[in-house]
């Protein structure tokens, strides 16, 4: 057997604009050939199986070797092997065609990010980083001869009698010049743990070192032992391909730590399981998430039949929770295509909805089974569950039922809840609820305090998204609007019938407001004499709902507009307060307006807003007063 021949290919020069193309990617070669290895050792142990091979298996693992001096890399298998005739099929026919329409896609496409860059080229992609590649392969079919096959890349190939005497293939590459940082055990192993960790047959690469129990030495120590073993670089048989049945929570962390070496462990996870009407496995890791700045996306990997593909998974998993980790194998995810195919694919949008139904089948069975401990994990997992609401309404129809709303006292309850709650005190006087939130505790204490005289009750919403969050309330929720609870005074954050009384006259009114006109004399602020209840504060800062929250909005992202509208404040004196008429009454104007100086700035430092040579002036101005 001698034969020299030519590839039928449509193009000569394919090589080089894959090559150009796939550049920086071309650490790929590896996964495709190591893959390829694994899914003959796997067709080998099937016929085996059904009986269709009767031959002694062996030992069935694969081996990634490297030679510097030679400037190879050998990629073995014992797995089914191949005829000359298949030699010619499979690699001649079927590899190099997978080529060519893989540059039939990249010259239609508008430009060469439109082809997701991890296109599978298979074997073909050897040749991006050697200039020639030997097979070395027996067929396990019985009186099978071993083959020799070699090819430069260009569309000519030789295939004569081969040496191998065992059953199997090696692939070997002659690996180029511009190539040669592959002929690096480190960036091997670097390339093998992304890609390979989690193939379902033992891979071995070189050698480690373990120490080993040695006996005593004369003190009665332990002794070690150093010895070579070989080096599997992959998990077998890793959590997700096994059933739910036969794992313990212990298995599920034990994985987590696997893939997440430095994080803390996750609150908890679904595990992902469906072979109709799409092909997935996975599990989903809900994180600890400690602060913002953990945030980060990506972190869920997609592996297709165990063969890591990317962690870009963005059009497969809900934006709303593209924070998970874990990951997704799916054979039925299309990966050799374009990014607007994918996300117009009919099975990604499939996948898509069976992920965040699943998400929140397993909320909803946390809340029912276990609601203390829904609770305790509600501040980490409210983040996903709101933003979810938000932006996917199918979810918001499920999540209605278990997600939360929690007030300033750490209470949680469900919208439902809620609402009974609220219903009698915070009805105002044309019978739609008001809900009073705040965005922090901390600084708008002197609010949540007025409130809760009042009887009110007052949500915490400082998250991320609780901006959006609260609009999206008030569309979904019937008759009910959200006011942050320093938007306005406590006696008319919920508007009621009954007026309190106003004890002061017109005339006194008048002189009122220019006392704290005088006082406050800044443009951004305005100053409004109100009729409140005689234990409300005597003066109270506010900024009006509409106004803030379209700060917020700008604040996180577009409508800038509002982001640069001034601050505008109301400067409320409640005109009851017993202190407002002893300013009024005061000995002289001077008097008057040191107290109502003094007043206002209580008020802006009740809202953490008096800094600087304000601060200064407040605090002189009090010893002062003190003195007397
Ligand atoms: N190590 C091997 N042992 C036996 N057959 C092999 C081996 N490597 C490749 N082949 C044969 O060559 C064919 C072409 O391989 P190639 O990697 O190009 O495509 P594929 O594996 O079928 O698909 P893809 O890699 O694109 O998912 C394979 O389908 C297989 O029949």
């Amino acid at each position: 057997m001698q034969e020299k021949g030519t590839i039928s290919i449509h193009t000569e020069n394919i090589f080089p604009i894959i090559k150009k193309f796939l550049y920086s990617d071309n650490e790929i070669f590896l996964r495709e050939l190591v893959s390829n290895a694994v899914d003959a050792t796997q067709k080998a142990k099937r016929l085996s199986s059904l009986g269709q091979f009767s031959g002694d298996l062996g030992d069935l693992r694969v081996e990634v070797a490297f030679d510097e001096k030679e400037k190879t890399i050998t990629i073995s298998d014992r797995g089914i092997g191949m005829t000359a005739e298949e030699v010619k099929k499979y690699i001649n026919q079927i590899a190099f065609s997978g080529a060519s329409e893989f540059l039939e896609k990249y010259e239609k496409a508008k430009d060469a990010g439109e082809i997701i860059g991890k296109f599978g080229l298979g074997f073909y992609s050897a040749f991006m980083v050697a200039g020639l590649v030997e097979i070395e392969t027996l067929s396990y079919q019985e009186g099978a001869e071993p083959v020799h096959w070699e090819c430069d890349g260009s569309t000519s190939f030789e295939i004569k009698k081969g040496k191998r005497t065992e059953r199997g293939t090696d692939i070997i590459l002659h690996i180029n010049e511009d190539a040669k940082e592959f002929l690096d055990r480190y960036r091997l192993q670097v390339i093998l743990d992304k890609y390979c960790k989690f193939l379902p047959v033992p891979v071995k690469f070189g050698t480690k070192s373990l120490q080993e129990p040695d006996g005593e030495d004369e003190e009665g120590k332990p002794k070690y032992k150093q010895v070579e073993s070989d080096n599997i670089i992959n998990n077998t048989s890793p959590a997700w391909t096994r059933k739910p049945a036969d794992l313990k929570d212990e298995d599920y962390l034990e994985f987590y730590r696997e893939l997440y070496p430095m994080s803390p462990d996750p609150l908890f996870w679904i595990h992902l399981n469906v072979d109709y009407p799409f092909n997935l496995t996975g599990i989903l890791y809900f994180p600890q998430v400690k602060n913002e700045l953990e945030f980060q996306r990506n972190k869920i990997k997609l592996f297709s039949r165990q063969v890591f593909i990317t962690d870009e998974v963005k059009d497969i998993v809900p934006d709303f929770l593209m924070l998970l980790h874990g990951i997704i194998d799916s054979p039925d995810i299309p990966l050799n295509v374009s990014r607007s195919f994918l996300q117009a694919d009919s099975s990604v949008k499939k996948i898509n909805s069976y992920i965040s139904k699943k998400v929140a089948d397993k909320l909803s069975e946390l809340f029912k089974n276990d609601r203390k401990g829904y609770e305790e994990k509600w501040k980490d997992i409210g983040l996903f569950v709101k933003y979810g609401m938000i932006t996917d309404e199918k979810f918001y129809e499920k999540a209605k039922e278990f997600g939360l709303l929690t007030n300033v006292k750490g209470e949680h309850f469900t919208l439902e809840e809620y609402r009974e709650k609220a219903a009698g005190l915070q009805t105002d006087k044309d019978g739609n609820l008001v809900y009073l939130y705040s965005s922090d505790p901390a600084v708008q204490d002197t609010y949540i305090q007025s409130a809760a005289k009042k009887g009110y009750d007052v949500l915490l919403l400082d998250s991320p998204v609780d901006n959006h969050f609260v609009s999206q309330l008030e569309q979904k929720l019937e008759k009910t609007s959200l006011k942050r609870v320093d938007s306005d005074v406590a006696d008319k954050l919920i508007p009621k019938e009954e007026a309190t009384e106003t004890l002061l006259s017109e005339e006194q009114v008048k002189g009122v407001k220019e006392v704290f006109a005088r006082a406050v004399d800044k443009p951004d602020m305005t100053v409004e004499v109100e009729s409140l209840s005689p234990g409300d504060a005597p003066v109270t800062v506010t900024v009006d709902e509409f106004t803030q929250r379209m700060k917020e909005m700008a604040k996180t992202g577009g409508m800038s507009f509002y982001g640069n509208m001034p601050d505008r404040y109301q400067v409320v004196v409640n005109g009851n307060h017993p202190l407002i008429l002893r300013i009024l009454n005061a000995e002289n104007q001077e008097k008057q307006a040191l107290l109502a100086r003094q007043a206002v700035d209580l008020a802006l430092l009740s809202r953490g807003m008096l800094s600087g040579a304000e601060l200064t002036a407040f605090v002189n101005r009090s010893v002062h007063l003190i003195g007397d």
